[in-house]
Formats: structure tokens, sequence, C-alpha cells
């Protein structure tokens, strides 16, 4: 039996991964941890027993608690919890929280050698250099369960890393692919939740639609592959068939394709090297015909630029980026911004929280901090 544990297991993405672990049998889950939905999180906990739980604060504790009067199990809270959830003996951690938040649990996980299933791209991009340090200090391993970061590292399953030219991260290109410009200052919370492939967490769709979510992939493949970012590329290709691509000196293109469906790429995170059969619908290409593929439009997505850009610069750029979208989307989900305001208050933060390499995990958090607090008043302003 392997063990596991899953952090953000109430989200999309953890959910459908206790869904894997069902078919899967050798997989014992010993660490669950979530935010504030404790109904479904008791009903995880009746039917996986784990011996250790994370809830968010000492609210979602006692409701937890209550709701599960006679459960041996330990029950930790908040930040200090997800960290002691991550750092509990265990073979894999899924970090599926949403967030820069999954930054301490990414590095718990790696500093003690354990695998590191990586759904929190958040992390990476704004600890990247920090976290894959540990994890080389501890002899830990990282993979990813982002389908991009998943199709790429089948695809380089293929070649030798000086034998790739560039990867090419493909881009469904969110719901606004095809709207103009003007038509975009009118776009709605609930026309933004409308991802034409995927179903997701509500943060992770509104950065598709703006497309921060391809510049943060960008900055993920970056860390997760060693790759410069002038060796990397992104692709709009509105099917999501092709989730990536890697194309070799040679002009070979190796790319992964398969249904829009995350259990294959959280399954691969947790089965490799091995690879399981697979009881969910299969990828039928006569039934999809086309596939289609186009640049994307950086003047129409500005977060893909402002990603790459802060990507390039280094340093703190990516965490204070990263910080500031959050805060962003957080408002355009409350309907206290609108939606092109999002990469605009993002600029703002960048050009204004003064760069450097950051030495230890504090300087990030720090870092994130004064930039939550500048992207807030710059909401405030509406
Ligand atoms: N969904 C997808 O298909 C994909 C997601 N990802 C990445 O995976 C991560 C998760 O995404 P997704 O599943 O969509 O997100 P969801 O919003 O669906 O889930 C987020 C999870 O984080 C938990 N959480 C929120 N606040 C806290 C907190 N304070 N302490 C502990 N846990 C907390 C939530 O708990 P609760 O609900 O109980 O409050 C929930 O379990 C993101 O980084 C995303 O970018 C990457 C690729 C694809
Ligand atoms: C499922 C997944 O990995 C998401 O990151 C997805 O790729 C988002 O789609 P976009 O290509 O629209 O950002
Ligand atoms: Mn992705």
């Amino acid at each position: 039996m392997k063990r596991i544990a899953i952090l953000g297991s109430t989200g999309t993405i953890g959910v459908q991964a206790l869904e894997v672990l069902s078919h899967l049998d050798t997989y014992e889950v010993v660490a669950l941890a979530a935010g504030r939905n404790v109904e479904r999180l008791a009903e995880q906990v009746r039917r996986y027993r784990p011996q250790v739980v994370g809830v968010a604060d000492e609210a979602a504790r006692r409701a937890l608690r209550e709701l599960l009067p006679g459960e041996r199990m330990d029950i930790v809270v908040g930040d200090e919890g997800l960290v002691a959830c991550a750092a509990y003996p265990s073979d894999i951690v899924l970090n599926a929280v949403v967030g820069a938040r999954g930054i301490l649990p990414a590095l718990a996980t790696v500093g003690r050698g354990a695998r590191l299933a990586l759904a929190n791209k958040e992390c990476l991009v704004a600890a990247g250099d920090l976290i894959l340090r540990a994890m080389r200090d501890a002899g830990g391993e990282m993979v990813p369960v982002d389908s991009e970061h998943c199709a790429l590292h089948q695809c380089l399953r293929s070649g030798q890393p000086e034998e790739v030219l560039r990867l090419v991260l493909t881009a469904s290109g969110g719901p606004f692919r095809s709207w103009p410009k003007d038509r975009m200052a009118e776009v709605t919370v609930r026309d933004a939740l409308r991802h034409p492939n995927w179903n997701m967490g509500q943060k992770i769709t509104i950065d598709s639609a703006t497309m921060m979510n391809k510049g943060l992939e960008v900055i993920e493949a970056h860390h997760l592959f060693g790759v410069p970012y002038d060796k990397i590329a992104v692709l709009v290709h509105p099917e999501s068939i092709v989730h990536s691509m890697a194309e070799f000196v040679d002009g070979s293109m190796v790319a992964q394709l398969a249904t829009a469906d995350m259990r294959l790429p959280i399954q691969y995170a947790i089965t490799y090297p091995e690879r399981s059969p697979a009881p969910w619908p299969r990828l039928n290409l006569a039934s999809v015909g086309a596939l289609h593929f186009e640049e994307p439009d950086f003047d129409r997505f500005p977060c893909l630029r402002l990603a790459m850009e802060a990507g390039r610069a280094g340093g703190l750029a990516p965490c204070v980026l990263n910080a500031a979208n959050e805060v962003a989307v957080e408002a355009f989900l409350r309907e206290q911004i609108p939606f092109l305001r999002i990469p605009e208050v993002v600029e703002a933060v960048l050009e204004r929280v003064p760069n450097e390499v950051p030495q230890s995990v504090e300087d990030v958090l720090r870092a994130d901090g004064q930039a939550r607090r500048l992207a807030e008043l710059y909401v405030a302003k509406g």
C-alpha cells in the first residue's frame, strides 16, 4: 500500500482524485485537507478514514467535529494544519489547494523527500526556485497534475533534455477567444465562468478567461522542465485535445492527446512511472473530426503578456504577479471590478513592488503580502 495525502480534497481536483483512488486499490488516504466545505469533507472522512484532517479555521474544526463526533482523527487548522498534513508520513502529497497558500505545504512535501503530485501551479510561480532547491536537497520528486505539464512530462520521455528545441503549451483561449476587445468590457462573472472545455474551480476558470492561466503555466513549465523562456511557446487550440507538445531539434513534434478529463493527469501523477488502465471515456479522434490551432492574441489578453514578462524578469516578479492576480480575480468574482480591470491591477502592482531575488521563503511571503495590500488599494478604486 502507498500512503497519500490530498490537500484541497473538497475542490474539483481533490474530488476527482478521490474518484481515481476509488478504482486503484493500492493506495491508503492518510491525510485530507480542505477549507470550509465541512459537509463534503465529513463524507470523505467517513469513506477514507484518514488519520489527520486539515480545515481552514476554528469554526470549520468545530463544525467537522460535530458532524463526526466519534471519529478517531487529528484535526489540524489553518496554514499550519495544511503543512502538518503535507508533513505527515506519506509517499505522495497531492497539492490541490488554490493559490499561494500552496507554497508552504509544497516545501514541506519535497523537503522530506516525498512525491509532490502538483496541481497547485501558484506555488511554483511564486516560489519555484526555492521549491526546486528544497526538492533537490532532500531527493524528493515532483510530478505535474496540470494537464499541459502532464502532457509535456509524457512527451519528454521520448527525448534527452539537450534534444528539446522548444515546449509548446496549448491554450483553449477560454470563453472570449473570439470576442472583439470592446465586447470584453461588458463581460459578466457568469460569462467568464463558462469555460468551453473544462469544469474547474472558480479561480482557475477566471484565469483561463483572462489567459493568465496560460501565463502562469509558462512559468510553471520553466521551473518543472528547466527550459528557458525563449524556448516555451503558447499555441491556442480551442478543442483542448492536444494537451501540449515538445518540439525536438530534428523537427519532430511529440504531442499528448486525450479527452479533456483531469482524472487522467491525476492518475498519471499518482501511479507514475507506471500506467494503470482507466475506466472513463476514451478519445475518439474520428468523432472529434478536426483540430485547430492559432497564435495567441497578446493585445486582447494582456495577462498572458504580463505573466510572460514577469517570468522573464524572474526574482519576486512572478510572486507579485500571482498575488495581485489572486486579489483581482477575487474582486472580479465579487463584482467589485470589471473584467478588463484585472490586468490593470496586476500591472500597477508589478510596477510598484521592487524586484529582488528572494533568498528565503520569508522573502517570498513578504512580497506576496505587500502585493496583496497594494492590489486591495487598486481594487478599492474600482
Ligand atoms: N480544476 C482543474 O481542472 C485544474 C486545477 N488546477 C489547479 O489546482 C488547484 C485547485 O484547483 P481547483 O480544484 O479547480 O480549485 P477549487 O476551488 O475547486 O478547490 C480548491 C480547494 O482548496 C481548498 N481551500 C480553499 N481555501 C483553503 C484554506 N484556507 N485552507 C485549506 N484549503 C483551502 C478548498 O476547500 P473548501 O472548498 O472546502 O473551502 C478546495 O478544497 C489550483 O491551483 C488550480 O490552478 C490545475 C489544473 C487543472
Ligand atoms: C485542465 C487544465 O489543465 C487547465 O489549466 C486548463 O488547461 C485550462 O484551460 P485554458 O487552456 O483555457 O487555460
Ligand atoms: Mn492547465
